[in-house]
């Protein structure tokens, strides 16, 4: 061991002994273990799981690891040396085979069960018993915890194999998917949405699985073909992996008296959601009650927040279920994303999630999540109505507050210190009637042009020819209402223009861009997929002539319309 314990502050990790220093594995500690699962993890078939808050799984490692690459940011925020992510023991672990750390890192990992809700409504559909027992992380596969510079982690696996909630899945994930979940985490991190985060990367050299998938230049909504794609395994680390998915499925127990300690055992994961992720808010002291309180409040601050800042970097999830809705009120799931290109409030690339996961409605389905959050609370302080009516009056409050961190946030990408709504609802309307892309035009706009000849570069159609519809006029007159709002305001113009390129990314991960990437590393070249890292975790920064003729780019025709590249089925 290279370090002390009593350094662990500054430790820097070199190797898995340093590491294992820093290990702290508090889900399995202290919460409840499914009672009929092995010690050992190696229980990897579908099966119901009627209790306890998780499985112990033991991951199954992927043949042949290859490295392809590490956030050096995150790695650096951790302390980790870089070589780490190219050594033996490291490569073992975090492709999947657990069985030879060193204590206390443990052999086993640990899965867990939730329940589904779409845009508000329970679902059990999903699970192959029609219970709900079966539904849960069916390929993620948390491995450690650890306590690293005064914060706490937990690193997961996703591909890490079956787990009794794969509904008879393969359990991996493909390079495709792992690739976009892996450069999207950190893009959104460095574009200052709050995110789980992206640690490592490791393709197989040997193992395939086979996916739905599109034939080259194919334009149907759905693949055509089925194709045989390299397995892979991304770690992902946040604070915690607890979703509104896993309260309820707590709650719906408590609801059913499903067994003796379905109550206890809703009251013991939001307590440890508490611990986890708002233990710098919410007093340890505080009552049962106060804590349940401030926890809404506190998860309704930051699920507003983050909606807000998802439409302000044009990042559609895709498939909000509350599943998909992490408790901690950061970005989680990266299969079915996107980046909006041409604006459209619609915008949904993924095409099993339907308009009211879409672009703009992702407000709406915030608060359906935040509905199931509330719904699982309530049993909580069943025998406290003035509680109850409490909790009640912020979960009405959740609408007027999303309204607000909206209008802020586009006041802020307008440049403009208060929200201007007919300013706001004429652009809407001419950046629908004149198809735009949603980057290019608040990048440029950034930059406080005189005349509105400098935003055409955003504009998929040439400006200025004809103009019989009065469109051009009706975007002139905007654009001059526009100028004399910043001209009015007493900060000057350079100090806007600084602001304003803080919030409007020039750089965003165009999945034209992605495409390429994972493609090439399929044939063992990772060259593109380390300079996208690269790139998109600069995103607001000019970065040079060659990389903005490169990245600075609406999307070309030919693309739109493209199965698997304008809109994709399999995000796993
Ligand atoms: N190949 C697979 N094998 C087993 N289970 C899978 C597989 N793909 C998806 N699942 C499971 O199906 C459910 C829904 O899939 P979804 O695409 O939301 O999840 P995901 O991308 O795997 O997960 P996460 O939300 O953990 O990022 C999840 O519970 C997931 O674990
Ligand atoms: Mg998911």
């Amino acid at each position: 061991m290279k370090n002390q314990l009593s350094q662990k502050n500054s430790l820097t990790v070199e190797t898995l002994d340093d590491l294992a220093t820093l290990a702290n594995y508090s889900f399995m500690d202290t919460l409840n273990a499914d009672p009929d699962a092995t010690d050992n993890g190696a229980d990897h078939d579908p099966r119901q799981v009627f209790s306890g808050h998780y499985v112990p799984v033991s991951p199954t490692p992927i043949k042949d690891p290859e490295y392809i690459a590490h956030s050096k940011d995150l790695f650096s925020e951790l302390g980790f040396s870089d070589s780490l992510a190219q050594s033996n023991g490291f490569i073992q672990m975090f492709s999947g085979d657990i069985t030879e750390l060193p204590a206390p890192l443990r052999k086993v990992g640990w899965a867990t069960g939730y329940a589904l809700s779409i845009y508000g409504t329970e679902y059990i559909q999903q699970c192959p018993f029609q219970t709900g027992n079966g539904y849960g992380d069916g390929r993620a596969v948390s491995v450690l915890e650890a306590d690293i510079k005064g914060k706490h982690w937990e690193m997961q696996l996703k591909g890490g194999g079956r787990t009794p909630y794969c509904r008879g899945g393969d359990g991996r994930a493909v390079l495709r998917s792992s690739v976009r979940e892996f450069l999207a985490q950190e893009h959104m991190h460095a574009l200052g949405v709050p995110t789980s985060r992206s640690l490592s990367l490791y393709v197989s050299k040997t193992e395939k699985v086979k996916r739905p998938w599109y034939s080259e230049g194919s334009r149907r909504q759905d693949p055509d073909r089925m194709i045989s794609e390299p397995v892979a395994i991304s770690t992902r680390v946040a604070p915690s992996f607890l979703r509104v998915g896993q309260l309820e499925l707590f709650c719906r127990r408590a609801r059913q008296q499903a067994h003796p300690d379905a109550m206890a055992e809703l009251e013991m994961i939001v307590l440890h959601l508490i611990d986890r992720e708002y233990a710098d808010v919410i007093d340890k002291r505080l009552s049962i009650v106060e804590k349940v309180l401030l926890l809404a409040t506190m998860f309704r601050d930051r699920l507003t927040s983050l909606i807000a800042n998802w439409i302000r970097v044009g990042y559609c999830q895709g498939n909000f279920n509350s599943d998909n809705c992490a408790a901690g009120g950061f970005t989680l799931d990266y299969g079915p994303f996107g980046f909006c290109e041409l604006f459209d409030p619609h915008y949904q690339p993924w095409t099993g999630g339907g308009q009211h996961f879409s672009f703009l409605n992702q407000p709406a389905a915030a608060e359906r999540n935040f509905h199931m959050f509330w719904t699982a609370l309530r049993p909580l302080l069943a025998s406290n109505q003035v509680a109850l009516d409490q909790l009640e009056e912020i979960r009405n409050g959740f609408a007027d507050e999303m309204q607000a961190k909206l209008e802020s946030m586009w006041a802020s990408k307008l440049g403009l210190e208060t929200f201007n709504g007919t300013l706001f609802r004429e652009l809407g309307a001419l950046m629908i009637q004149t198809p735009v892309d949603y980057t290019l035009f608040f990048r440029e706009l950034s930059h406080i042009p005189d005349d509105i000849g400098k935003l055409q570069i955003s504009f998929y159609t040439s400006f200025g020819s004809k103009d019989a519809d009065g469109l051009n006029q009706r975007w002139i007159a905007w654009f001059d209402e526009w100028r004399s709002l910043i001209d009015s305001r007493a900060d000057s113009r350079e100090a806007i223009s600084e602001q304003m390129l803080q919030v409007n990314p020039k750089y965003s991960l165009r999945e034209w861009f992605v495409v390429p990437a994972y493609q090439q590393a399929a044939m063992g070249d990772y060259r593109l997929i380390r300079e996208l890292q690269t790139v998109m975790t600069q995103p607001y920064a000019e970065q040079s002539q060659e990389i903005e003729a490169k990245y600075y780019r609406k999307k070309p025709p030919e693309f739109h319309g493209l199965g698997g590249l304008s809109h994709y089925s399999c995000s796993s």
